[in-house]
């Protein structure tokens, strides 16, 4: 089967976007390990799936982890996906709505070529986790590290548990980040960000991402950041979040206000894979 595809990125997280309006896509979770592959396939965090909407909503959006697993939100992926639709004239609006398995959001492409997403509203998930969740911070007892490890747990969609650390350059993202990802307090795994604060508008952050590994930027990572660094009095509203890949720049009115982001998306190249 010939695939077209198109390679972007935010921030350095990479996709690999599929036209599933004007080509049938029908990939396993095998097909998809393979095209996310860096030696064996083209080589991507996620895959990424423009479709039809199914409701009212402009077009459905599907994401895939580079294991496979089909998930319910993707920031970066978000600011990529109109983009792509602009890009290949599926589309004239600057400002869209996309379906995901997490409800609908609105990427709106701006002047400066940047793009702002409502990501919707946080949700705190205490009621997953059967410990005492004082304001957003769980801390529990981590079986596997034999550690005190205090995070904020809560949900962009997506899950994510979000540590506050000194030093963003030493924090233990790979190690105790792949510990953390598959904890069985979170049943359908988690992404873990670490999270250093510059000051009251401004974070350090990396991200180990459920199904992908470390990235180098992570979209929900940032605004689960802020959302928790706001919760815990760390943060003003607006926050410009410093990833490996690049900057974000993260607002939260509190509450029940949607979460805003805003950033860069890039399309590398166009290719051709025969899967
Ligand atoms: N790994 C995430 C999906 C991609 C999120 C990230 N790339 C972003 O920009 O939000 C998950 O399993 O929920």
């Amino acid at each position: 089967m010939k695939l077209k595809f198109t390679k972007m990125h935010g921030l350095g997280n990479d996709f690999v976007v599929l036209d599933g309006i004007n080509q049938t896509i029908n990939l396993d979770r095998q097909q998809i390990r393979q095209l996310a592959d860096r030696h064996f396939g083209i080589g991507c965090d996620q895959l990424l799936l423009v479709e039809k909407a199914k409701g009212q909503a402009d077009f459905r959006y599907r994401i895939f982890n580079a294991d496979g697993g089909e998930v319910e939100q993707c920031g970066n992926g978000a600011r990529c996906f109109v983009r792509y639709v602009h890009d290949h004239d599926l589309t004239k609006k600057s400002e869209i709505r996309i379906e995901t398995l997490s409800g609908v959001i609105s990427p709106r492409l701006e002047r400066d070529g940047n793009i702002t997403v409502n990501m919707g509203k946080p949700v705190f998930e205490p009621k997953q986790i059967p410990f005492i969740a004082d304001r957003c911070a769980l801390t529990y007892q981590l079986e596997m590290l034999h550690t005190q490890v205090t995070i904020c747990a809560l949900s962009m969609g997506n899950p994510h548990a979000v540590r506050v650390v000194d030093d963003i350059a030493s924090a233990p993202v790979v190690t105790e980040g792949a510990l953390i990802e598959k904890h069985q307090r979170f049943p359908n795994k988690v992404n873990v960000g670490y999270m250093q604060v510059i000051d009251r508008n401004h974070i350090k952050l990396r991200v180990f991402e459920r199904g992908a590994g470390e990235t180098l930027a992570c979209g929900t990572g940032a605004c689960a950041a802020v959302v928790a660094g706001i919760n815990l009095d760390l943060l003003d509203y607006q926050v410009v979040v410093s990833t490996q890949g690049g900057e974000l720049t993260i607002s939260w009115q509190g509450h029940d206000a949607p979460v805003w982001m805003t950033g860069p998306a890039v399309t590398v190249f166009e290719g051709e894979i025969n899967l």
